[in-house]
């Protein structure tokens, strides 16, 4: 059994090892992408919520890309305080500015709108659904006030077959890991 905190140090920087070789990194994304757009949940979903990636993440401007050609909308999270996140509609016109975790955020305009399925980061996640994230508890608290679909894009150094952390009463269990 390990802490959560020494899960995420340890996932980070095996993420960071991949992100140095980025051709490897690139084909796990490639078969991450085929696997959603040909899963249920993506092609059932009308509004996808999803981030705007740092480095050592999944890629996301080529899920956003197919997620467009597919006809859906993307809603993107604006941090708030008191560690709550509302998300705002992707479209051309957005602006995104840079928030102090380093990450680009949508400028607020508009309603905030709920996303159908939500593709939901972390740093390691089991296969029966458990995550470890940054460490904010945005997606816990997020997660917890709002009823939606939730898939995880895991790249192999973010795979554990079941949680070898304890698993908090506030954690959300996903409903869909997908594997690279
Ligand atoms: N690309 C991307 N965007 C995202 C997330 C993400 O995981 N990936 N988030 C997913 O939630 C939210 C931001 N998450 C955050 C998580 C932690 C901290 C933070 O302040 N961390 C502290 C350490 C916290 C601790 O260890 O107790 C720090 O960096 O000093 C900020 C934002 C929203 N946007
Ligand atoms: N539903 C909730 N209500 C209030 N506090 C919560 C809730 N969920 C999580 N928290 C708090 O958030 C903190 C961080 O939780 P945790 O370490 O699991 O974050 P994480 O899932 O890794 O982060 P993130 O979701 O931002 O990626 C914990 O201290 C916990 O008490």
């Amino acid at each position: 059994m390990q802490t959560k905190q020494q899960v995420r140090q340890q996932g980070l920087a095996a993420l960071q090892r991949l992100a140095q070789q980025p051709a490897n990194k690139q084909q796990q994304e490639a078969i991450l992408l085929q696997k959603l757009i040909d899963s249920a949940a993506f092609q059932s979903a009308t509004v996808i919520g999803m981030t705007l990636n740092q480095p050592i993440e999944v890629a996301t401007q080529p899920i956003i890309e197919a997620t467009q050609a597919a006809g859906k909308r993307i809603v993107v999270p604006r941090t708030l305080p008191k560690r709550q996140m509302a998300f705002y509609e992707l479209t051309p016109t957005t602006v995104l500015e840079r928030s102090h975790f380093g990450v680009l955020e949508p400028q607020i305009t508009g309603e905030p709108i709920v996303p159908d399925l939500m593709i939901v980061p972390g740093v390691v996640f089991s296969l029966d659904g458990w995550r470890v994230g940054f460490g904010g508890g945005y997606y816990d608290r997020y997660l917890a006030a709002h009823q939606m679909n939730t898939v995880a894009l895991a790249l192999k150094p973010q795979q554990v077959k079941v949680p070898d952390w304890s698993v908090d009463q506030f954690d959300v269990n996903l409903k869909h890991i997908i594997t690279a």
